[in-house]
């Protein structure tokens, strides 16, 4: 079920932020960010190391002052507001449990601090230990508790004061790989039940797609796009996001007027149809499961990439094949349903249906994004 119905997109953003920029010496951390963040929505912000996810969090908790532009939360303006008096609470990467404090007098601090009646305190801890399921755990210190534990404190105590927003911050990155798949379920159970704004942060792409209703994608404190996670997948705009949310093969040539991308050194390709014409260099991305694979032999030779196989690897479910093609940088990713039908070193023919690939760049837009390699 959407936490996020349709009659709530017409309601006005929980959170505005228009032109953010906010600058540490030469670097631009933040270049000119807009955003709005609906009311109860899990929302993500996605991409790579120092593109400026945590400086944007910091700058909604009231850590950080923009050098421009604003940020308002119910329709308030933030400017001038502490920290401490905003309606959010940021949950950090490192939790920062008290060491010397029992989970539930972890979790009763922050209330303690208000100086709420301690009948209150004491039925709000209780509450929300049951709710993260610590409750036998609500005497243990922090280092009697596994990974997935603490990080269940850490939330408990974010939630515990009722905020408006909840940020977090990488909030799963200390756990290791199969804690991370249920803490996950948890989160979005969590964030249901609580009725909270939830602005994530990650640099883990399959993290921000099965965690949010929609995800923003920056790239050096810019954002590159706001969408669902089915939109960024199948519609990325631009290279660097097809790039990053989910696998892809990046393809660079030249549009014909009779269709198919003409890639130089390899020959013409399946492109994408209705899209017009585009003077110039393009790039037009194909996932990986959209690529059928065949051994070379196969009849007729247009519109098909030639190339070896170079890897193959089995996931249960799928599996990945690595092909290498003369004349392209990076080997080109299939991904086959069940286990693959060839093995390294196997001349093979690559195919896709033209409606599979995306325009994902033209001359006009590179400056937009950039222009990255992927
Ligand atoms: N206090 C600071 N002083 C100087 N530079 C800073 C400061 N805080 C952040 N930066 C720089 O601003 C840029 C954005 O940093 P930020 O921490 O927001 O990135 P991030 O996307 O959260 O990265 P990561 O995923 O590695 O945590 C980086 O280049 C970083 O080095």
């Amino acid at each position: 079920m959407s936490p996020n119905p349709p009659s709530s997109r017409a309601l006005p953003p929980l959170v505005r932020i228009e032109g953010v920029t906010r600058r540490f010496g030469d670097t631009v951390a933040l270049d000119g960010v807009d955003l709005d963040v609906r009311a109860g929505e899990f929302f993500a912000l996605l991409g790579p190391s120092g593109c400026g996810k945590t400086t944007l969090l910091r700058v909604l908790a009231g850590f950080e002052t923009p050098d421009s532009g604003t940020v308002s939360l119910d329709g308030r303006d933030l400017r001038g507001v502490p920290a401490h008096r905003r309606p959010v609470n940021l949950m950090f990467q490192s939790y920062a449990l008290f060491p010397h404090m029992s989970v539930e007098k972890n979790v009763a601090y922050g209330l303690a601090r208000e100086r709420l009646p301690r009948a209150e305190i004491r039925e709000r801890v209780a509450a929300v230990l049951a709710t993260v399921g610590l409750t036998a755990q609500a005497r243990r210190r922090p280092h009697q508790l596994s990974g997935g534990q603490r990080q269940r404190v850490a939330l408990a105590r974010a939630i515990v004061k009722r905020p408006r927003l909840l940020l977090l911050d990488e909030p799963l990155s200390a756990l290791d790989k199969n804690v991370r798949a249920e803490m996950q379920l948890e989160l979005k159970r969590l964030q249901l039940e609580a009725g909270i704004t939830f602005l994530v942060v990650t640099h883990d792409q399959e993290e921000a797609m099965s965690l949010a209703d929609r995800i923003a994608v920056l790239d050096r404190g810019r954002i590159l796009q706001v969408d669902t996670p089915v939109e960024l997948y199948r519609h990325p705009q631009g290279r660097f996001v097809a790039g990053f949310v989910g696998s892809n093969n990046i393809f660079s040539g030249h549009l014909l007027p009779s269709g198919g991308l003409d890639v130089p050194g390899v020959g013409v390709l399946p492109a994408p149809v209705g899209v017009g014409s585009a003077a110039g260099l393009v790039a037009v991305a194909v996932r990986p499961e959209s690529i059928q694979v065949a051994a070379a032999d196969a009849k007729g030779g247009e519109g098909l990439l030639h190339g070896t196989v170079l890897d193959v690897s089995f996931h249960g479910g799928s599996s990945r094949i690595a092909v290498t093609v003369p004349a392209l940088e990076s080997p080109v990713l299939v991904t086959a349903s069940g286990p693959a039908t060839v093995t390294a070193g196997t001349p093979v023919a690559l195919s896709w249906d033209p409606s599979s690939a995306v325009l994902v760049e033209t001359e006009e837009t590179t400056w937009k994004t950039g222009g990255q390699a992927t």
